[in-house]
């Protein structure tokens, strides 16, 4: 859609009111990002970006972008996932704070919560036209798709030519380069150009900046990259802490089962596994845990859990949650021992860790809508498996993902980051970065209030005993929180 001269495509407009009033709300339990606003309101650090985002449209996203917008940033958005996003965060983010739903003044957002994988990537190339033959000069992420659109088109454009899927392809692969012939058959060079504006991406998750670290290690990176999951502020709060909240928020949104005494298996013990581990203990389940790493699975054993192999518990858990960021942790083999009416669901960043379309293959296999992002599958013997937001990530599929509080502290790093490289033309090689420790210990003190949190200062004597400088950084850079 086109009004007021505002291009977007979100699911109604009308809910923009009702999501004013939660950004509101929002604002007030994100107070490092509303310190930025504040921090950097006359300087206006981020004049001139235009930056192209791709991240999840949720309440707490909707505060991200704006304040992005109050730095100066030109922005343009998606969601990274098809069933993350808040109708009412994307419509209060296209009415903007300003706008009416007659006429918007907000932001180009095209995110609705229920895509389907072909609106999903029709959606993601609007993040590339800013108009008058501008395309972004910045992209923040989550989880890399619109950096590897930038990447792909870049290659096959080269190439010439998009090549065909095969049929070891992905579904969602093969939508990718009929994105990209369109793409290529309408403009043999629009990523090459749009490449060489782009003055940094900001990468928010594990998954996506894995994808980073293997272009960097390829020699294919095509602009620098930030690192901002590995802000010790985002991946020891987000990841734990957030999950520690939105997974249970989900199980119950989506089944209402009784967690208390039932068996769950968590397939990985990182951030995301020990948040996800301590939340279904503190529902009072019996938890056992699956590692491939012995580091991480002595953790899990010192923290009292079980640690096993999938295939020795599958038949008596009742709920499965995978948090590893891989491919092909729970199988068909898995899916068809399971107990009558397990539980099964991904917090992982993709969708390819429970094996949802080897699931669909299953001969004589029925799948029953419970309701949107519940589905029974029943096997031909009888049982049946219950599985959320079909193999997506299923705190933000059958919930609102992480409150607010946790957000403002990965937030508040991506703000930095997008700072960083925006301001620092030229000091960026094509690597990828984190941000420097004095930056993430002021996320940290940004949130002290907050919690009533009053932190104790170091004498002169005491900072020159530990080598440090009394207003920090306090750690050093190999130092494990
Ligand atoms: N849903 C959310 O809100 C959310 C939030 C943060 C991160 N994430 C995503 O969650 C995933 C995990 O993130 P993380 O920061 O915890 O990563 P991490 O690397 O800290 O943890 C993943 C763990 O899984 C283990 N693992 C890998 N393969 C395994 C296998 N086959 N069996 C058992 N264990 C295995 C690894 O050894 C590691 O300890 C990533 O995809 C990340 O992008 C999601
Ligand atoms: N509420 C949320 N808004 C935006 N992203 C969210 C929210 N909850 C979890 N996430 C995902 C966390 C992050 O993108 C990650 O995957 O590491």
């Amino acid at each position: 859609q086109v009004v007021n001269g505002l291009q977007f495509a979100v699911a109604d407009l009308s809910l923009a009111e009702a999501g004013r009033h939660q950004l509101r709300l929002a604002e007030h339990e994100m107070p490092g990002l509303m310190s930025l606003r504040k921090e950097y309101a006359d300087s206006q650090p981020l004049k001139g970006a235009r930056i192209a985002g791709s991240l999840h449209m949720t309440v707490q996203t909707a505060v991200l972008i704006e304040t992005l917008i109050a730095l100066g940033a030109q922005v343009r958005w998606v969601s990274c996932n098809i069933f993350s996003t808040q109708d009412e965060a994307a419509a209060s983010v296209v009415v903007g704070p300003t706008g009416t739903v007659d006429a918007p003044a907000g932001v180009p957002v095209f995110a609705w919560k229920g895509e389907t994988l072909e609106e999903y990537w029709w959606a993601t190339m609007n993040l590339f036209d800013f108009g008058n033959g501008l395309g972004p000069n910045m992209i923040l992420d989550d989880g890399g798709d619109a950096t590897l659109l930038v990447h792909k088109g870049v290659e096959f454009e080269a190439a010439g030519a998009v090549p065909q899927a095969t049929e070891d392809d992905s579904h969602e692969y093969s939508i990718i380069l009929d994105t990209l012939r369109e793409s290529l058959a309408g403009d043999k060079q629009r990523f090459t150009r749009i490449a060489a504006d782009i003055r940094g991406v900001t990468e928010e998750t594990t998954t996506g900046v894995a994808r980073l670290y293997k272009l960097a290690k390829e020699g294919t990176l095509l602009f620098p990259a930030i690192n901002v999951n590995d802000s010790v502020t985002k991946s020891k709060f987000d990841n734990k802490y957030g999950i520690r909240h939105s997974l249970v928020d989900g199980l119950n949104r989506a089944t209402d089962v009784m967690l208390g005494g039932k068996l769950a298996v968590v397939c990985g013990y990182g951030d995301v596994g020990k948040g996800a581990a301590e939340t279904l203990r503190g529902q009072g389940a019996r938890v056992i845990v699956t590692e491939i790493d012995p580091i991480c699975a002595l953790q899990a054993a010192m923290d009292g859990m079980q640690v096993a192999q999938l295939e020795d518990v599958v038949g008596e858990a009742d709920i499965f949650i995978t948090t590893t960021g891989g491919t092909d942790i729970i199988r068909v083999e898995h899916l068809r021992a399971m107990k009558h009416n397990a539980i099964v669901g991904n917090v992982g960043h993709f969708d390819d860790e429970i094996d949802m379309a080897g699931l669909a293959r299953v001969p004589g296999i029925e799948k029953v809508e419970i309701k949107p992002q519940v589905h029974e599958w029943r096997f031909p013997d009888g049982h049946s498996v219950i599985v959320l937001s079909e193999g997506r990530l299923m705190n933000l599929g059958n919930a609102t993902g992480h409150p607010s509080f946790v957000m403002s502290n990965s937030f508040t790093n991506q703000v930095m980051a997008q700072i960083e490289l925006w301001t620092k033309p030229g000091e960026y090689e094509l690597q990828v970065y984190v941000l420097p420790k004095h930056l993430d210990e002021k996320v940290a003190r940004l949130h002290l209030d907050a919690l009533g949190v009053r932190l104790t200062s170091l004498t002169k004597k005491q900072a020159e005993y530990l080598g440090v400088d009394v207003n920090g950084p306090y750690k050093p850079e190999h130092y494990r929180y």
